[in-house]
């Protein structure tokens, strides 16, 4: 059988994890070059994580054949990396349709298979559920594995430490696979990283206690002085050898470093981890992208996620390059930063694909990347302001929620002029429903004295992240969607902060569009006024709290719309109802926007589709809405006519 129709014949053979089982050490290196072959081929069609998951192949089928899953528990922190499990579930064909609307998710998923668990794509809970899992086991007397991949990166996110505290006390059996790759997207930052290499570095002290042993010949165990002996020797070892095996001091078994691309070896480690009764880290070494060189050569994040169908010789996106939201706030950034040496850049690990890496290279001194902690990046930053500099915070916006007391009471309380700015803001899609950015206007709109700025195009962006840096005494967010960035929709006036895009010769609709829908604004604008009805479309661009201005505005129209990228339950439009309510501005308002519920993965313009935030059913719907008012009007006219006039003669009653 040739290579080739050895390779074909392996992969398609394999229907589920027993079928890893019988393989021999020759067939799993030709399954293993087989998997690597399926996944550039699919993911260069429909984009993903392939960087991750050419990591992780000897891994997972390592994981496969030592344990039996689903009755052992495999949990993928951040779930970015469990391609390699879907293929030998029984999902080889769904990756056709990878991250597409109503095809394979990106992240595990338990209405795809018994096999998945965490569907939550933010970093570091794997071993949070672990933990939990754990004690469920142990309290049902239950004999089942639990098995915690996590990365190098999401160890940097301070919930993994909160775990292994709990788990290290616990003392239930666990084995928690440290995917070390020594990077996130960029290398990993921090101390953990630096003890990582130390471990990579040193040979494992197991190793070298099993030298010692042999030296010592196979002399049985005679009684306590000489096993006294040897643990004093292995415990002199440790601290030699690997000088801060802090896994171990922490009460939590180490066993490694391990090739993490050598199947025996690491089936070797797992199994000595599965035999052990209690917790244990495998700490396997392996390399993001391995296997393809365009990843491997991938200086920037070694092709971690490339976000549509890219070149299979050369790895390189196929779509043309256009002008991403995230191009226009970095250009900007580094353009205040030359003036204003108070601002820094934070970074939870995201430099490139949040624009910070832009001023990183301007301004090296002036940003700081913290790991996945986003947490920190927030209380940080509280400490960077009051230490007299104005932070300039960039994540994804659905990042940030984890960080909302931080916002709240470190940075909001005290009053400390930090920028967030919210990459990704809105429906997101291929990330499925834990990466939608849509929670941010309603959640921090109720921070006290927290200013959000939501542009709509190029120009307000840099105008609105100028007027955000440009606040001292409190916290303020820009935020912006994920892709190209809108063509510039000039206003025609502007009437405090809130910009005037289009008005009508009558006021019947204020139609409020916000954020990136000032284009969506202005065509409904158009179909409303070839049906005679007159559209204001305003931009509030500060959209929390909700502009004075607007209140004015609306009492002069017959109708007020929202429309807005986010959450509908506390939304902007939820604010400005409010709004009216207090000035007894009693014009009818209806509020547009994204349901407060979990959303599937797709791409951003179906799904907004979906959703009906597009301007023909905008206007459908706004042309409903101002119809039955003229219909009410016209009736009550009637009925004030009828009211007028003699009663009509009736024969006596
Ligand atoms: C809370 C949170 N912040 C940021 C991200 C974005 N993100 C996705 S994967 C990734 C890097 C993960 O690195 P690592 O855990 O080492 O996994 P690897 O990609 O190296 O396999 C980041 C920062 C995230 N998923 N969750
Ligand atoms: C898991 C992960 O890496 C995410 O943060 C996501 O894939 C980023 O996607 P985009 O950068 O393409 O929005
Ligand atoms: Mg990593």
């Amino acid at each position: 059988m040739s290579v080739e129709e050895g390779r074909a014949s392996l992969l398609s053979a394999i229907r589920g994890p027993q079928d890893l089982k019988r393989l021999s050490a020759e067939e799993l290196v030709l399954l293993s070059a087989e998997i690597r072959d399926f996944l550039v081929a699919k993911v260069s069609r429909t984009g993903g994580h392939l960087g991750p998951n050419l990591g992780v192949v000897e891994l997972t089928l390592a994981m496969h054949r030592v344990f039996d899953s689903p009755r052992d528990r495999f949990l993928f922190d951040t779930g970015h990396q469990s391609y390699v499990h879907k293929i030998v579930t029984g999902r080889q064909a769904g990756f056709d349709q990878l991250r597409q609307r109503g095809g394979l998710s990106g992240y595990p998923s338990r209405a795809e298979s018994e096999h998945d668990l965490i569907e939550n794509s933010h970093a570091s809970t794997a071993l949070s559920y672990a933990d939990g899992i754990a004690k469920a086991y142990a309290l049902r007397r239950e004999n089942r594995s639990v098995v915690a991949v996590v990365g190098d990166g999401a160890l940097t996110g301070g919930m993994c430490w909160e775990a292994l505290n709990n788990i290290a006390t616990a003392r239930n059996p666990l084995v928690i696979v440290v995917n070390d790759n020594q990077r996130s997207y960029a290398p990993t930052i921090g101390g953990l990283a630096d003890h990582l290499s130390s471990l990579r570095l040193n040979p494992g002290y197991e190793k070298v206690l099993d030298l010692v042993k042999e030296s010592l010949g196979s002399t049985p165990l005679v009684g306590k002085p000489l096993y006294e002996v040897l643990h004093a020797v292995k415990k002199g070892i440790k601290d030699a050898v690997a000088p801060q095996a802090m896994f171990e001091d922490l009460g939590i078994k180490y066993v490694g470093p391990v090739d993490g691309h050598d199947i025996a070896a690491v089936e070797s480690a797992l199994r000595r981890a599965k035999n052990f009764r209690g917790p244990v880290i495998v700490h396997a070494v392996t390399r993001k992208g391995y296997g393809y060189r365009p990843a491997e050569e991938d200086d920037a994040d070694r092709l971690h996620g490339p976000s549509s169908a890219f070149d299979v010789e050369t790895g390189k996106l196929l779509a043309a390059p256009s002008v991403k939201w995230t191009h226009v706030f970095a250009d900007e950034l580094v353009a205040i930063a030359d003036e204003r040496p108070d601002i820094v850049g934070i970074t939870a690990a995201m430099s490139e694909p949040t624009g910070i890496a832009t001023l990183a290279r301007k301004h090296p001194d002036r940003v700081y990347d913290v790991g996945i902690a986003e947490q920190h990046a927030a209380t940080s930053a509280a400490g960077l302001a009051m230490g007299g500099l104005h932070p300039v915070v960039a994540v994804y916006a659905t990042f940030l929620n984890r960080a909302f007391d931080q916002v709240l009471l470190d940075v909001a309380m005290h009053k400390l002029p930090v920028t967030f700015v919210l990459d990704r803001a809105g429906v997101t899609g291929p990330d499925g429903p834990s990466h939608y950015g849509i929670w941010d206007m309603s959640v921090f709109g109720v921070v006290p004295g927290m200013r959000i700025a939501a542009p709509r195009d190029s120009a307000t962006l840099r105008e609105e992240l100028r007027e955000a840096i440009a606040v001292d005494d409190g916290p303020t967010i820009v935020r912006f969607p994920t892709g190209s960035v809108a063509a510039d929709l000039p206003a025609v006036r502007r009437v405090g902060p809130v910009d005037v895009l289009t008005e009508g010769r009558q006021k019947d609709v204020l139609l409020v569009a916000i954020g990136a829908f000032g284009h969506l604004g202005i065509e409904v604008a158009t179909r409303l006024g070839e049906q005679g009805y007159g559209v204001t479309v305003v931009d509030p661009r500060w959209v929390r709290p909700v502009p004075a201005e607007l209140v004015t505005l609306a009492a002069a129209h017959r109708l007020v719309v929202t429309v807005e990228d986010g959450v509908r339950t506390g939304g902007v439009g939820d604010a400005l109802a409010k709004a009216l309510r207090d000035a007894d501005v009693r014009v009818p308002l209806k509020d547009l926007g994204v349901p407060n519920e979990w959303h599937p993965h797709g791409n951003r313009a179906q799904i907004l589709a979906d959703l009906g935030l597009t301007a023909q059913d905008v206007a459908r719907e706004v042309t409903g809405w101002v119809s039955r008012l003229d219909e009410a009007a016209s009736s009550t006219e009637s009925l004030g006519a009828e009211a007028a006039a003699p009663a009509p003669q009736t024969k006596g009653r």
